[in-house]
């Protein structure tokens, strides 16, 4: 049974999905990062939300991890490279918590206007200062949002219910999605000259790290109100605390902090500041909806294999799993069939999909070839990671789809090359749901796959079969079934033998002995 941390605190609903879906649950919330290490490589799968930081150590540390989940967006706590490398795939719930925090951005721009946090602290001691609190409306005026994905999206349209009227600056927001949101697109510096109310809704990369940076306040409206409820380090919170007390700005409202838990800040104790700790997806519907969408993406995933938003593996739902689990299965077996016959450095991969296999999700299949072509040689090699380590191999790797249908309903075929051969190898899946293969370089075969076989390369000759038959005797390895393929009578010669336990080098020495033979290899799958 898989066995899954929870390491942040997730609604109850969590343990509950993993308990009916079959996963066994430890809830250890909290853990200083020494006692995570000491216990993490008990688990499969880990769901966290922003506090638990699965960094490098705590990767490798992990040794049966398969799948880390994020029920939440940002999943910047997690080292996705160092993931990736591990084959451990990071999930997040992308559309959970949008709407709660949607609405924790709008709240925190209606606090800024009417400076609610201020009036109430005033009003709470005693001090009824009703002409110190002097807002502004939202009507009429202009909302830049920078960002404009799911959670920009959700404050556009609250925000046009306000009579605001919306420009976002996005670069990846089409002409179409801003007319169908009713926002205007506008460039960062016209937004930022434009806008009365700014708010953040990217996600923290090198582009957007600083984006509301010195220079970029100093083009702010003077009187302009800033919202960060994105992440912290998109804006530079000197440069921040500076304008608000020359009084260039009038307002911010902070969610998230360059430095978190943020105990102490240069934005701290100003009036003008509306500082939440990280709330923007603290509401009982938006965890509630994280929660069962990480346990039931987790579970997915290690029970029957279906990988939902996950962002360093395409994703398959759980009837696609069931269409193409055969098809990875035989992808990542003719990979292994060519790796474990390459033994020398592989410079090209090309892997061609007809038919049925061209319908299916070739990225997954590509992934799972490349898993098994790399895996003979560099066992820590799974789907996850294959395509990082052939590219840092520098192995060229191309795919190409067809329709068409041959005698097989579909095909696949994995060819490599290195400095002196290129060797294709092929296989189909028949209706029984089992890989076969079909054709080694241009010979024609039909085999299935067995946990042990012997791969013997002869001349096409009256004498191979029976010699080789009496040597597994007299070796005592028995022979579970024999498959032959030729190029043409008295050419070159396939034999594939499936064998009952590892035949032992002693034995491949000797068959590659007998008369005929050009090679022989034992080959595990
Ligand atoms: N305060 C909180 O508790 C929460 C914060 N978040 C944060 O909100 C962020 C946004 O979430 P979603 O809207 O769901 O993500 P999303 O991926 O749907 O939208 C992000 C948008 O940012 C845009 N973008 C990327 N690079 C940009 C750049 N250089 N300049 C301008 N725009 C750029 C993208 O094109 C995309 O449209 C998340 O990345 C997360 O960090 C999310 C949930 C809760
Ligand atoms: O889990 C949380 O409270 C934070 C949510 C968040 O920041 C995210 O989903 O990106």
């Amino acid at each position: 049974m898989p066995k899954v941390l929870i390491a942040d605190k997730l609604s109850p609903a969590a343990v509950s999905i993993f308990k009916v879906r079959g996963v066994e649950v430890d809830v250890k919330t909290g853990l200083p990062k020494e006692e995570l290490l000491k216990i993490v490589d008990q688990y499969d799968g880990i769901a966290i939300r922003s506090a638990t930081k699965i960094t490098k150590d705590v990767i490798a540390a992990a040794k049966k991890l398969k799948v880390v989940g994020r029920a939440g967006i940002g999943v910047d706590n997690v080292d996705i490279p160092a993931a990736t490398a591990a084959g451990v795939i990071v999930m997040n719930t992308p559309f959970g918590n949008s709407i709660t925090t949607a609405e924790h951005a709008i709240s925190l721009m209606m606090a800024l206007a009417r400076e609610i946090p201020a009036a109430n602290a005033s009003t709470h001691a005693g001090k009824w200062e009703k002409n110190r609190f002097m807002g502004v409306e939202l009507y009429g005026k202009t909302l830049g949002l920078i960002g404009c994905g799911n959670i920009g999206g959700i404050v556009a349209d609250r925000a046009k219910g306000l009579k605001m009227h919306v420009i976002a600056y996005d670069p990846y927001l089409s002409a179409e999605r801003a007319a169908e949101l009713g926002v205007e697109k506008a460039e960062l510096d016209d937004l930022l000259s434009r806008a009365d109310f700014i708010s953040l809704h990217t996600p923290k990369t090198a582009e957007t790290k600083n984006i509301i940076s010195a220079a970029a306040i100093a083009k702010m409206k003077k009187g302009a109100r800033l919202i960060n409820c994105a992440r912290g380090g998109l804006v530079d919170e000197v440069a921040l605390k500076a304008a608000l007390d020359s009084g260039h700005l009038a307002g911010a409202a902070v969610d998230v902090f360059e430095t978190e838990p943020a105990k102490e800040s240069v934005l701290f104790g100003n009036e003008k500041v509306v500082c939440t700790p990280h709330l923007g997806a603290s509401t009982e519907e938006a965890q509630e909806n994280v929660a069962l969408q990480v346990a039931e993406q987790i579970s997915d995933y290690l029970i029957t294999g279906a990988i939902v938003n996950a962002l360093n593996m395409p994703s398959i739902t759980a009837q696609e799993a069931q269409l193409v689990k055969p098809w990875i299965s035989l992808a990542e077996k003719l990979g292994a069939f060519a790796g474990q016959l390459t033994e020398n450095e592989i410079l090209a991969v090309e892997i061609l999909y007809e038919g049925t296999a061209a319908t299916l999700n070739q990225r997954a299949l590509t992934q799972a070839a490349l898993a098994g072509l790399l895996k003979s040689h560099l066992p820590d090699v799974n789907m996850v990671n294959a395509p990082v380590v052939a590219k840092e191999r520098g192995i060229k790797v191309s795919e190409t789809r067809q329709d068409q249908r041959g005698i097989y309903e579909g095909y696949i075929q994995v060819k490599v090359t290195t400095p002196d051969m290129t060797r294709g190898i092929a296989g189909t899946v028949f209706s029984d749901g089992h890989p076969r293969l079909i054709q080694v370089k241009d010979i024609k075969l039909d085999a299935e796959f067995a946990p042990n076989m012997i791969y013997v390369t002869n001349e096409d000759k009256p004498g191979f079969i029976g010699r080789l038959g009496t040597m597994l005797g007299e070796s005592k390895v028995n022979i579970a079934n024999f498959t032959l393929g030729r190029s043409a009578p008295g050419e070159d010669s396939i034999a594939l033998v499936q064998v009952d336990g590892d035949p032992g080098d002693d034995v491949i020495a000797a068959i590659r002995k007998l008369p005929l033979v050009r090679g022989a290899k034992a080959l595990k799958f």
